[in-house]
């Protein structure tokens, strides 16, 4: 018998399927609420909570004269900037951890504006991470990798996964590595002007991250992918297509693109793409590997199943998918963890250094003295003496500074019942209880990078923040309060790749290429009027922008590029 399905029926399902979504919602706002209404009630300290609309007037209202693309990072530092009109007149100081309920639009939240209290769910308890980040990857990698995971299963994968990303394993790929920093410089140098002058302007997002790509591929699979000069492979671009399918939390905003059907299509054909492509290379890596051949044990995946052959059988706790997909899962995370930080991170620094002509040519005397004054020839010395990069005490610095400033991502954990976070010594809510229950704890990293309590001239570029070693200093760091990488076990397990990679390409690039912001040719290129009023943050047309994963930077970051006079 066929089953009929007229179209009354498909009606009927729908309003139903419709009226459940409201009910949920409106049953869900109505827990949050309350829950929030009863702290208030305890006298926990919090923004005025509205039993109908929550915080989400009050944040309404902060926001609204940033751009509607606008990162949500940016609600954290208005926030920590003006703690003395929101909260209570009896508070003195901000509270060291802010409650956000802002349903429907994000989970209900525990901020964190304080290291100590940071450091409380991080490194004094490394609490798990929250759900969100799991349901995030779940249909990229199907949860069965390092960053998803919880526990002693997580132990043992980061166990497992810790000498791929050492410093030695790192070393010993650098000359592959600089292969791909040299085609971005060349890169660059083709897109200058003539006779000095400044080539047309295009978007740096475009070059930063097929870089990247091409970086972490070279270090994954000890593969060159060629993203930067040829079309998209069929693993990058199938990557690339995913990415803005994926979700950190169900909203209003997005709840109709998650029940999208074309979505789950999609998601489905890019994951076929994407295993296909690194299925036979993985089974490649894994023969070399066996039969101990030339080579083996240079890529990532290669140390993976070197070290699951050298683990006693039926360790426990189980892994959670046989060798073969398990390493294609954290092969897969990895190439997706590795490139769009890094690239909006490098993206930044260029803009940095634009603004920063002194502190640029600091840096270039310091390359002249440790690779050479030719600058030509900086790829060869760094082959010749990959020990040089670790002696680059100044560009080092200035990385540091620029990601504490143009902090890329934090770190999202779950609070429980029973689990409180306390205000540390010294915050003004010395002992007073943030209970966790019901929120997702934010470390609210970018508002903490610019917190004048923390960081003296919070808003300077200041390199020599990261070369005083005298703790005495009013520069030297503050203890838990610089975490571009988070702190802790579960730390950022790429932070010296990624360190690694935009050193070796200030070292190629800077002394041969200035890159600038562009925007007056970019809005010319694309008929925007001058007198048009245009989106900026802080008075700024670079801005940290909300898509999907990490921030990105506004409209790609247009720039024009010339070869330096020497
Ligand atoms: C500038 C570049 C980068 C930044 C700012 C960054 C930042 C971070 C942060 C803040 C975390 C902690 C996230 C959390 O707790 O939810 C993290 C975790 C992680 N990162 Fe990075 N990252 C960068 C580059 C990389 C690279 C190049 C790789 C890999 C090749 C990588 C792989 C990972 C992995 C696998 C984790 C999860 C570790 C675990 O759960 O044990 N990251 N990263």
């Amino acid at each position: 018998m066929t089953p009929e399905i007229s179209t009354s029926n498909l009606f009927t399902a729908t309003g139903l399927l419709l009226a459940a979504t409201a009910l949920w919602y409106l049953y869900r706002g109505y827990v949050v609420r309350s829950h929030f209404q009863r702290l208030q009630r305890q006298g926990v300290p919090m923004l005025p909570h509205n039993p109908i609309l929550g915080h989400l007037g009050v944040v309404g209202v902060l926001m609204a004269d940033l751009p509607r693309d606008v990162h949500g990072d940016y609600l954290m530092v208005l926030i920590q900037d003006n703690w003395r009109t929101l909260f209570d007149k009896k508070y003195e100081k901000c509270p060291p951890a802010v409650y956000l309920d802002l349903w429907p639009v994000s989970p209900p939240m525990l901020l964190s504006l304080d290291p100590s209290m940071t450091a409380q769910f991080t490194q004094d308890v490394n609490v798990e991470k929250s759900p969100a980040q799991g349901n995030f990857l779940r249909p990229f990698t199907g949860n069965t990798e390092l960053a998803s995971s919880h526990g002693a299963l997580w132990r043992k994968l980061r166990k497992r996964m810790n000498p791929g990303f050492s410093a030695q394993a790192i070393r010993q790929q650098l000359p592959a590595l600089l292969e791909e920093v040299e085609v971005f410089r060349d890169i660059l140098i083709s897109r200058t002007g003539k006779d000095g002058n400044w080539g047309s302007v295009f978007t740096l997002e475009k070059p930063v991250t097929m870089l990247t790509l091409d970086y972490i591929g070279r270090f994954t699979l000890d593969l060159r992918l060629h993203e930067q000069t040829t079309p998209l492979t069929p693993y990058s671009a199938a990557m690339l297509d995913t990415l803005p399918w994926l979700a950190i939390h169900i909203h209003i905003g997005n709840v109709l693109t998650l029940f999208n059907p074309w979505r789950r299509f999609k998601l489905w054909r890019n994951r076929h793409i994407m295993d296909s492509y690194l299925e036979p290379l993985l089974q490649k890596r894994a023969d070399l590997v066996a039969e101990k051949r030339p080579g083996a044990g240079t890529a990532l995946v290669d140390k993976l199943f070197q070290a699951i052959a050298a683990e006693p059988p039926n360790t426990v706790p189980a892994d959670p998918a046989p060798p073969m997909a398990y390493v294609m899962a954290e092969a897969k995370h990895t190439l997706f963890a590795g490139h769009e930080t890094t690239a909006f991170s490098l993206a930044w620094l260029f803009q940095t250094l634009s603004r920063h002509p002194d502190i640029l040519a600091k840096m270039c005397t310091e390359h002249d003295a440790v690779l050479g004054t030719d600058p030509a020839a900086a790829a060869t010395c760094l082959r010749e003496n990959p020990h040089l990069l670790g002696q680059l005490p100044y560009t080092t610095a200035v990385i540091k500074e620029s990601l504490r400033i143009h902090t890329n991502v934090g770190t999202l954990r779950a609070g429980s019942p029973g689990f409180a976070l306390y205000g540390p010594p010294n915050s003004g809510y010395e002992g007073v209880a943030f209970p966790t229950e019901q929120c997702v704890l934010w470390d609210g990293n970018f508002a903490l990078h610019r917190n004048p309590k923390y960081w003296p001239r919070p808003l300077e570029f200041l390199p020599e923040r990261w070369l005083t070693t005298d703790p005495d200093d009013p520069l030297h760091p503050v203890r838990n309060a610089y975490r571009p990488f988070e702190l802790g076990t579960r730390n950022c397990i790429g932070q010296h790749l990624a360190m690694t990679e935009m050193t070796m390409v200030l070292a190629l690039v800077v002394r041969t290429v200035e890159v600038e912001e562009a925007w007056d040719e970019w809005d010319a290129q694309r008929g925007v009027s001058l007198k048009k009023k245009k989106d900026t943050v802080w008075g700024e047309r670079l801005y940290q922008v909300s898509k999907h994963g990490p921030p990105h930077v506004k409209d790609g970051m247009p720039v024009h590029v010339r070869l330096r006079q020497q």
